[in-house]
Order: structure tokens, then sequence, then C-alpha cells
């Protein structure tokens, strides 16, 4: 099963870095087709205009409609895909959303930059096709680019034959809704600082407790709120004890 990725932005050169390493060998083996494409290839005028002031006043500027609409529908005519706007004001992208969309045929990704994108834009493509405003956190980077490499490398590390092990088993170690603990490899001291006696024990028990003591603690410190999510049976009378 292929997806097809296209990418609408004014800097191209910004998502090259997608057909490097793993996205490049997923790519090279036809797992994936990226496509990406420059927005000015749309504009009409010597300045290649894509922005302009924003109605009502304020700070920026807002990319223009038609610009967009000549880009999109191109190339949206090669077939039907869920349009991807990436934006501070959208809904969380989780790992949920990348299990959704990596069962999509195709993925487009508009690019804004400035205070983003006309709406009328997202509203008259979600007239006729799914689309989603989403935001990778909050926080604000100058444009969408960086927030669709996020996004494609969440989406195409889950296609089967992507990665080397099936993706399942890693996110096993996710699903149990906690952060992942402190992990350690050779060698066994390392400037002072030794792996906990417990990992090289051979007692599974007790290094399955550690580790999820380990998580729970590490949850309750930098992840509160995910501890609160968790489902009523979720923790046990050992884990409450942590
Ligand atoms: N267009 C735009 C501008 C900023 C930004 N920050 C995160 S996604 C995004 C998208």
């Amino acid at each position: 099963r292929r997806v097809r990725i296209d990418v609408v932005t004014i800097f191209p050169g910004y998502l090259a870095p997608l057909r490097e390493a793993l996205l490049g060998r997923a790519i090279e083996a036809g797992l994936v087709e990226l496509g990406v494409h420059d927005l000015r290839d749309w504009t009409h005028d010597v300045h290649q205009a894509v922005d302009d002031s924003p109605y009502g006043g304020g700070p920026g500027m807002v990319m223009r409609p038609q610009v967009w609409g000549e880009a999109l529908d191109a190339v949206l005519a090669a077939g039907p895909a869920r349009l991807v706007v990436p934006t501070p004001a959208g809904r969380p992208f989780t790992q949920a959303t990348a299990q959704a969309w990596a069962g999509e045929e195709r993925l487009v990704f508009a690019c804004g930059r400035y205070e983003g994108i006309d709406q009328r834009v997202v509203d008259s493509y979600a007239a006729r096709m799914p689309v989603d405003e989403v935001s990778i956190g909050d926080y604000v980077l100058v444009g969408g680019e960086v927030a669709v490499m996020v996004m494609v490398e969440a989406v195409v590390r889950l296609l089967p034959g992507v990665l080397g092990n099936p993706v399942s088993a890693q996110e096993d170690s996710f699903s149990d809704g906690l952060l992942e603990g402190p992990a350690y490899t050779r060698p066994v001291s390392w400037r002072g600082l030794d792996v906990p006696e417990v990992l090289r024990s051979g007692n599974h028990a007790a290094i399955a407790r550690w580790r999820r003591d380990r998580a729970l603690e590490r949850t309750a410190a930098r992840r509160p709120d995910l501890l609160d999510a968790l489902p009523e049976d979720a923790l046990d009378r050992a884990d409450r004890a942590f």
C-alpha cells in the first residue's frame, strides 16, 4: 500500500530533508510518493505576490486565496485527498491523528507563512473533502513547513515496511499511557555513573516493576495531565503504592 504526499510551500527547499534517510528509503522503496510544489508557480504577477494586508487591520500579512486556489486545484486534480493545514490555531496533532492519516491514500499539506492563509481557502475545500487544521504544539513557528516535516515523519514511520521492526511493538510501550522511563546500555559504568543494578539482575518481574515505577515517577513529574487521563483501572495497587 502506498501513500501519495504532496506539499505546497513558498520554501520547497525546506522540505528537502524528507528525501533523506528513513523517509528517503521509503520513497525509493515506492512505499511513499512525495511531491513538493512551489506556491509561487501559481502566481502571475511579476512580483509573484502570495500575501496581502489583513482586512480589519492588524499586524502581519495573510496569504491570498486566489494563488492557493489555483495551486490546490492543480495538485488535487490528481485525485481525492485529505487536505492538511498546519496552524497554531488547529486541533492537536496526536499519535492517533498519525495513525488515522497512515490509512489515507493521499495527503496534501498546505504550508502557510505569515499570519496564515485566507480562511476562504479552507472553507471552500472543506465543502468537498476532509480538511484538517492541525497544531503540533502550543508554540508559533514562522511557517507550516517544519510542522509538515513532523507530521510526515510521524505518519510515514507507521506505514508497513518503512521501519525495520514493526512499529506496533514500539507503540505498545506507549500504549499504557505513561511516559517511557530511562534506558541504559553498555558500559555498565560511565563517568562514575552505574547502570541500575536491577536491570542486570535477570529478575524479570523486578525489572518490570522497576521500569513501571520509573515511568510512573517520570509521568507524575513531567506530565501529570497524562496520569489524570488514565482510565480508572489502569493503575493497580502496586502502582498506587508508588
Ligand atoms: N502558517 C503557520 C505559521 C506559524 C505556524 N506555527 C506552527 S504551525 C504554523 C503555520
